[in-house]
């Protein structure tokens, strides 16, 4: 039996210790800390705990307009009726909106991870063979991102994320099915049980779908709004964790700008970005001849922030060595610049963010358990954007409208085929790679829609399964038309796949190879040593 930080009780290896990217996990484990009467946290800050609490009128039902279902599907099958009677939205007098659930347990009944079981309250739990995901599974034909069970007003729903292959209930193929109480599934050779334990949970959604300049109509951008509207006035230290592009600075600047602090300082640390030596020196300061090259003294990024928020990116990057030293400013609120034996306090509050999986780092000695601690008094989790395919119009609307003025069109549009289209895509440099793709399109099309053209998926998408089988085709119809050997011709098709597959990642990231290596799981330096294999530069691939 392995018990979770926060008191969540899993057993087995087949859960993952902490999720990179279901935000319901932390923010119910916050919420639990904070709504339990019987056992009160001291260590949230005030202004947290819930307000509101009168409930006024329970819907059950949708509460949201339907959105109209995917024309296509692989295996079309309309969603069956819900548990309404399980779950249920509560409006509040806050404005809020609560989601009355009951906790869920899954447990492996055939296949590698057999005799595995958990149980979760979480809205959104990820199913699938890549590490990232809530639910791991050691099965070769599951796919790395398989499916999802999300639960919403309506009932737990158990959604394929364009597996490869499929995600089956009673030996039908679905795309979206709603579980009932003891419902079996099958993904590969697992299958997996579902059963409503009995046991409540809830959620908190935003009324809002904006916060700052974050916008999102997702249940799951609303959960985080929810949120955010409790902590961003507090002092809380908070940590923001989700894969590159999901928004975790918007999340900082806007913690910021809805804090008492919105007038003082706003003030970024990249920790990957400086030097291993340089980093010290920034963030605490130097006096005079603390070092070679210190001519002046120096304030440090915490004494710059005096009064502010210091936003510290990419945290997981920071040198062991320095981890103490930040405990230490952070506990005690004070710094001591880099050979001085005086210390200062500061005033400053501390919101960091990675998209490294920081429990998993602690686990590997890479990051100090009480420094993860102290930073994941609140954590908040964004979500990838294929898991919110609903925050996707919103967003393509926002960033066309900035689009057509930057390249001085006007209304170039969207069609409801390309945002369905749009919704399916996979989006691994998510909300970042929505936005260029957004733009670029803008630029190229000629007529008064953007299309998906511009779009160069890397993998077949749902709504076209065959469009790599077709240019993989096309490439060997060329091949033996050239005559070209058999190896020849296969080292041509890996070569172009090669490069379209890092010219894309690397336009998501912005040109940022340390990102592209996290998100294709190598090493930076195989990612520096492919682009000079394939004659590419970082400037080409974001010129
Ligand atoms: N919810 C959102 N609404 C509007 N714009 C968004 C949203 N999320 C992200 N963006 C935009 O996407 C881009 C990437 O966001 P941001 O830099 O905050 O991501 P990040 O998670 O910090 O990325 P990285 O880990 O690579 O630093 C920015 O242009 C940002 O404005």
């Amino acid at each position: 039996m392995v018990v979770k930080p926060f008191g969540r009780t899993i057993r087995g290896s087949l859960w993952r210790p902490a999720s990179t990217r279901s935000i319901s996990k932390t923010h119910k484990d916050d919420r639990r800390r904070t709504r339990s009467t019987s056992h009160p946290t001291p260590t949230i800050a005030s202004g947290w705990a819930p307000t509101g609490s009168t409930t006024y009128a329970i819907r059950r039902g949708p509460q949201r307009p339907a959105e109209p279902k995917t024309p296509k599907t692989l295996n079309p099958q309309p969603p069956n009726k819900p548990m309404t009677d399980v779950t249920r939205t509560v409006y509040l007098d806050s404005g809020e909106q609560k989601l009355e659930m009951q906790k869920y347990r899954l447990a492996v009944i055939e296949g590698d991870n057999e005799g595995e079981t958990g149980t979760f309250e979480e809205r959104q739990v990820e199913i699938g063979s890549s590490p990232d995901n809530d639910i791991v599974l050691d099965d070769a034909a599951v796919s790395r991102f398989h499916a999802m069970i999300e639960v919403d007003e309506r009932g737990y729903l158990l959604r394929d994320l364009g597996s490869k292959n499929g995600t089956f209930v009673g030996g039908l193929g679905v795309r979206e099915v709603y579980l009932e109480d003891g419902t079996t599934f099958r993904m590969g050779k697992t299958r997996i049980r579902f059963n409503i334990t009995g046991e409540e949970a809830e959620v908190h959604f935003s009324n809002k779908t904006k916060f700052g300049d974050m916008l999102g109509e997702s249940l799951a951008m609303r959960e985080i709004f929810s949120l955010l509207e409790r902590v961003a006035p507090t002092d809380a230290t908070v940590l923001v964790e989700g894969e590159s592009g999901t928004g975790k600075e918007l999340v900082a600047e806007a913690i910021h700008n809805h804090s008492p602090r919105k007038d003082k300082p706003f003030i970024v640390v990249d920790c990957s970005a400086i030097p291993r030596d340089l980093i010290e020196s920034e963030l605490f300061g130097h006096i005079k001849g603390a070092f070679t090259g210190a001519t002046g003294n120096r304030k440090g990024a915490f004494e710059a922030a005096q009064g502010g928020t210091l936003f510290l990116d990419e945290l997981g990057e920071l040198d062991l060595d320095l981890q103490p030293k930040l405990l230490r400013a952070l506990e005690k609120r004070e710094i001591k610049p880099v050979g001085s034996n005086d210390t200062i306090k500061t005033d400053c509050r501390v919101v960091a963010a990675t998209n490294r999986n920081l429990i998993h780092e602690v686990k590997e000695g890479n990051f100090r358990e009480d420094l993860y601690y102290r930073f994941a008094v609140i954590k908040i989790e964004l979500p990838p954007l294929r898991d919110r395919p609903e925050d996707i119009p919103v967003l393509v609307e926002h960033f066309l409208k900035s689009a057509n003025k930057m390249a001085g069109r006007d209304g170039v549009d969207v069609s409801y085929k390309t945002m369905e289209k749009l919704k399916r895509h996979r989006w691994p440099g998510n909300v970042r790679e929505l936005k260029n793709f957004v733009e670029r399109a803008v630029l190229l099309t000629q007529g008064d829609e953007i299309e998906t053209r511009f779009l160069q998926t890397t993998e077949p998408t749902p709504e076209n399964p065959e469009a790599a089988q077709e240019s993989a085709a096309s490439m060997a119809d060329l091949a033996i038309e050239e005559g070209l050997p058999f190896k020849d011709a296969k080292n041509r098709l890996i070569e172009e796949f090669e490069k379209s597959y890092w010219m894309r990642l690397l336009e998501g990231t912005d040109g940022n190879v340390s990102k592209a290596a996290r998100i294709a799981g190598v090493h930076r330096k195989s990612v520096e040593y492919i682009l000079k294999k394939l004659d590419l530069s970082r400037e080409d691939i974001v010129s």
